[in-house]
């Protein structure tokens, strides 16, 4: 079998689909994007097809060598997320060439369900009380939401009141029947985080996420020392090199790589294990669509230490598209009392509508960005 074309559309709301041909017929899909940059991913999805075209789509450690060492220049967000999103594909072809979906070829099942969460609030956490309550009749009960909005490197006890006020509340509308774990987003100093991870201490989140920023990275054994409060991160780190520095200073308990931006399923089953050998839980980063959210799943399903999975239904960056719009088989991806169960079908287990990804493409208005934000002297926030 030999690959033959590599094609990639941009499409609402931030995401980006690779579908790979073969010259047996079998395509495969992926999702190689980082939320922002997408043409620039693109970019090197199509430079790295030089060394793919005419090769063996099925010999998937031997490409993802290629693809990450050929390079003298190697790993970082752009150039991860565009092997990521080919590695994706490559084992969605390499499955349906053998009939079985991916976690079959990485050893089966180690569990029934994959326990899932949902964001509420948005970039601004105002009102989360309400969305939880509708989150929870739909079966939730674990959830995300930010932690703040702007916060200077040192900032006012109205700022720290204000964001501890929100937990508070959370706590005295639902006990102890739910959980949720608190985004800093990197937006927190580590002088900040020092004091609102010991004003978020009694009400006991399930974790905090990017405590501090990821080039910050050195703060987390020390902020993991003052609090019991888990401490997770990933979403920015790129490869097994950027994890095994944090598993060796230790100070995160749970890893958050995204399937898109981490090197895909064969870096991030990698990145696994290595964590599972320092007992740190795995709960996979995944805001985006619904290719990124099945190769997270198939890796959830082959990791013992898996224990969240985030999915981006109702997401507020999902404007103009949801979740399983360019989908052919939701049901598939139904999520009932927050657990969704293995996907069934060969490959990666998503039937991409292509046609509805070339519409969407050809009707795409504008790239997406994050906002810019800035503090109130002018100077640039962390968003
Ligand atoms: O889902 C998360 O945990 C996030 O922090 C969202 C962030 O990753 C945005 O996707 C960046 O554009
Ligand atoms: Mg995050």
């Amino acid at each position: 079998m030999k690959i033959t074309k590599l094609t990639t559309w941009r499409v609402p709301p931030r995401w980006m689909f690779l579908k790979i041909e073969t010259d047996e017929g079998i395509v495969g899909w992926g999702e190689p994007v980082i939320e922002g940059r997408a043409r620039t991913v693109e970019a090197a999805v199509h430079e790295l097809s030089g060394y793919l075209i005419g090769q063996d789509p099925r010999n998937i450690n031997d490409l993802w060598q290629m693809m990450y060492r050929a390079g003298f220049y190697r790993g970082g967000p752009i150039l991860m997320s565009a092997i990521a999103g080919i590695d994706q594909a490559l084992w969605d072809i390499k499955g349906k060439a053998l009939g079985v979906p991916v976690y079959e070829l990485l050893g089966g099942l180690v569990r029934e369900k994959m326990k899932t969460y949902s964001w509420v609030g948005g970039d601004r956490p105002a009102d989360v009380i309400a969305d939880i309550r509708r989150l929870r009749e739909a079966g939730f009960d674990t959830f995300k939401l930010n932690g703040t909005e702007e916060l200077g490197l040192l900032d006012s006890a109205a700022k720290v009141d204000d964001a501890v006020g929100r937990i508070a509340e959370i706590r005295a509308a639902f006990g102890n029947e739910i959980e949720f774990g608190i985004d800093f987003h990197g937006r927190v100093s580590a002088p900040m985080a020092r004091v609102l991870l010991r004003a978020l201490e009694p009400y006991r989140p399930l974790f905090v996420e990017e405590p501090v920023l990821p080039e910050q990275a050195e703060h987390y054994p020390l902020l993991a020392a003052q609090t019991a409060i888990p401490l997770a991160a990933g979403e920015r780190m790129y490869s097994r090199y950027d994890f095994k520095r944090v598993f060796a200073a230790g100070g995160i308990a749970i890893i958050q790589p995204d399937l898109s931006h981490a090197g895909g399923i064969s870096e991030c089953f990698r990145i696994a294990a290595m964590a599972e050998a320092h007992d740190v839980a795995l709960a996979p980063h995944c805001p985006l669509g619904p290719v990124a959210l099945a190769a997270c799943l198939q890796v959830d399903f082959v990791s013992h230490n898996a224990v969240l999975q985030e999915q981006s239904m109702g997401i507020h960056y999902n404007k103009d598209a949801e979740l399983l719009d360019y989908v052919k088989n939701r049901d598939d991806f139904r999520i009932e009392d927050g657990f969704i169960r293995p996907l069934p079908k060969p490959g990666l287990g998503v039937e991409v509508d292509e046609e509805r990804v070339i519409a969407a493409s050809a009707a795409h208005a504008q790239d997406w960005r994050n906002p810019v934000w800035r503090h109130a002297d002018g100077s640039v926030a962390e968003w």
